[in-house]
């Protein structure tokens, strides 16, 4: 499938966690598609899960990066130019707030998880642009992942809504600060999947249940699904597309009621 859209291509992965991963879906799609492919990720723990995941991929550019500390964007960024001198993409897919505060009531977050959650889950996005920009030439894109409770109030999601909403503006306006030099810049707003952040999430087997039984094709998306997106958007295919926001949701996103006589009903 798609066997050579991406050769000679070479890519920065970040927000691997295990092969649960939605960058796993991604960093599949694309190796598949030809390209070669580097890995960040976050803390010694989660090391000895990438190596061999990256390894599968054919990949040895496995590199730390706390993407809430600055001198570790610098580093990574400065590993990507003394190992390929170039990138032509760069999928993030980071998020994090205090799951204590992913329950209850939105009107209760703290200023500290706000501020938190703000700077990983938005700012680092805008971070990871300013150096990505400087090693991308024309044809460059980067891609990061959103939530459709970024749009609609969707229960306990709370700050992490806020977070996404800012995250889908700041998409747009590196859009219009990169096209001048031919990078793109876009989202997936992707549906619910049973990752690693989504564990921990009080009654997310419901918001699946939910979620399939709402969306016109009856299921919940899969890292699969969300990588052939993503491997679009990152090729040369959306060549025309930036500032967008893909929904890779089953089309939860376009019901607003279902008929009562709905067969399934
Ligand atoms: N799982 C879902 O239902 C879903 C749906 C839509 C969007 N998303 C988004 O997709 C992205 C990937 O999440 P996922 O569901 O694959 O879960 P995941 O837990 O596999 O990935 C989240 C990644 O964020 C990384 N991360 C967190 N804080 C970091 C930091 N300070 N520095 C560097 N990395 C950090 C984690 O190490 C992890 O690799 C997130 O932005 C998430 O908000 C998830
Ligand atoms: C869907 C959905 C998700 C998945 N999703 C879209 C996400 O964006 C994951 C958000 C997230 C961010 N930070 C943390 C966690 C999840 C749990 C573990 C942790 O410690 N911190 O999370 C929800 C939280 C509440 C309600 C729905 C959801």
């Amino acid at each position: 499938m798609s066997s050579q859209l991406m050769a000679g291509k070479r890519g920065l992965i970040m927000g691997l966690a295990n092969d649960k991963s939605i960058a796993w879906g991604i960093a599949k799609a694309c190796a598949e598609a030809g390209a070669e492919l580097a890995f960040s990720y976050q803390g010694d723990a989660l090391r000895k899960r990438v190596d061999p995941l990256a390894a599968q991929l054919g990949s040895d550019t496995v590199l730390p990066c706390d993407v809430g500390d600055e001198a570790s964007i610098d580093a990574l960024f400065a590993a990507i130019k003394e190992k390929w001198g170039a990138l032509d993409f760069v999928v993030h897919a980071i998020g994090f707030s205090d799951k204590n505060e992913l329950r209850g009531r939105y009107v209760d977050t703290s200023r500290a998880n706000f501020t938190m959650t703000m700077d990983i889950s938005v700012y680092s996005f805008t971070a990871v642009a300013k150096r990505a920009e400087k090693l991308m030439q024309p044809g460059g894109s980067m891609l990061t992942l959103t939530y459709y409770g970024a749009e609609q109030v969707m229960p306990h999601y709370n700050v992490m809504g806020v977070a996404k909403a800012a995250l889908e503006a700041s998409v747009k306006y590196l859009a219009e600060d990169l096209g001048k030099d031919g990078i793109r810049v876009n989202a997936i707003s992707a549906g619910p999947i049973k990752t690693l952040a989504a564990s921990g999430i009080g009654d997310f087997r419901y918001i699946m249940k939910w979620n399939e039984y709402n969306s016109p094709l009856r299921r919940n998306v899969t890292t699969d699904d969300v990588g052939k997106s993503a491997l679009y958007l990152l090729s040369d295919l959306a060549s025309g597309v930036t500032g967008e926001n893909l929904h890779v949701d089953a089309g939860y996103h376009v019901v607003g009621m279902k008929a009562v006589d709905a067969p399934d009903i």
